[in-house]
């Protein structure tokens, strides 16, 4: 284990596993270990972390991941704790070919994840984006576990809106959502973690700089152009940056 990149040499597999707000400072920081032959995945929630990946290190050796059922943090340099190994999905931003991402989903599964590839990365991200747009924002500035957002009569209207501007949007770009219906899928999801504070939340608690604008506001940003009105997302962004403030 080391928690500097000094003398390793390249990689077979670079995860940036940052914030979405890091990453364009670790793929400067990850240059020294991406070879001819290394795998480079992005993984942030949210909207835009891989385009600004892509920005620093090139779409050529680029896979794009989302990770589910983790609950992970690092108590300690190299000591990941996590709540569940659940589900890794991946697959290329673009030119990476499909061997490339077999080989790179290959370093997770022989580590004991489950991988699944996909072929279709923005349903894949988007799938999962939906779930975080409902959540995470209202979460932040109520204080709320997912279940308790789900069963509050003012709360959820509020998440539910911001769920359906996210749905709109995607129909609006394209993106193939194949949850079923994506509200009672969100519903769904939402209510077997009705536990789980957001990790927004959490960022929110610890007054630490959150997600906002890569979840919430990345609704109303992926929005222009498209004729989808994001009031609520705008609404929630703001609040939430606002809250910010008072502590950064
Ligand atoms: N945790 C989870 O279970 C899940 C997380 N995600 C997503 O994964 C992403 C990461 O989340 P999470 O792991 O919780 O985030 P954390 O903030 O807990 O961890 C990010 C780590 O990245 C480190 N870091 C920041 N910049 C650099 C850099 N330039 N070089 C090396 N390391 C750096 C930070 O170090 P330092 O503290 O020293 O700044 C920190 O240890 C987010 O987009 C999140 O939404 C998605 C699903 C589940
Ligand atoms: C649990 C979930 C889906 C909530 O939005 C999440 O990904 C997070 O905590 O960031």
């Amino acid at each position: 284990m080391s928690t500097t990149i000094d003398g390793l040499g390249t990689a077979d597999l670079v995860v940036i596993a940052t914030k979405a707000f890091d990453v364009e400072r670790a793929a400067h920081d990850a240059r020294p270990l991406v070879g001819s032959g290394t795998i480079v995945q992005s993984i942030q929630n949210g909207l835009g972390s891989a385009d600004r990946v892509a920005g620093v290190l090139g779409p050529e050796r680029l896979s794009v991941g989302v990770v589910g059922g983790f609950g992970a943090l690092l108590p300690e340099p190299g000591v990941a704790h996590h709540n569940g190994m659940e589900l890794v999905r991946f697959g290329s931003y673009g030119t990476l070919p499909a061997a490339e991402v077999a080989r790179g989903a290959e370093v997770w599964s022989t580590s004991g994840f489950d991988v699944r590839l996909f072929e279709d990365i923005d349903r894949m991200v988007w799938e999962k984006f939906i779930m975080n747009v409902t959540f995470s924002g209202p979460a932040s500035l109520t204080g709320l576990t997912i279940g308790q957002i789900l069963d509050d009569p003012d709360a959820w209207p509020v998440a539910r809106a911001c769920a359906l501007e996210a749905i709109a949007v995607a129909q609006a770009r394209g993106v193939a959502l194949e949850v079923g219906d994506p509200l009672e899928h969100i519903r769904h999801l939402g209510g077997a973690i009705g536990n789980a504070r957001p990790s927004m939340l959490i960022d929110v608690q610890h007054r630490r700089r959150c997600e906002i604008d890569a979840i919430n506001g990345a609704v109303v940003t992926a929005a222009a152009g498209t004729g989808v009105p994001t009031p609520v997302n705008a609404a929630v962004s703001s609040l939430v940056r606002a809250m910010e403030r008072t502590y950064l």
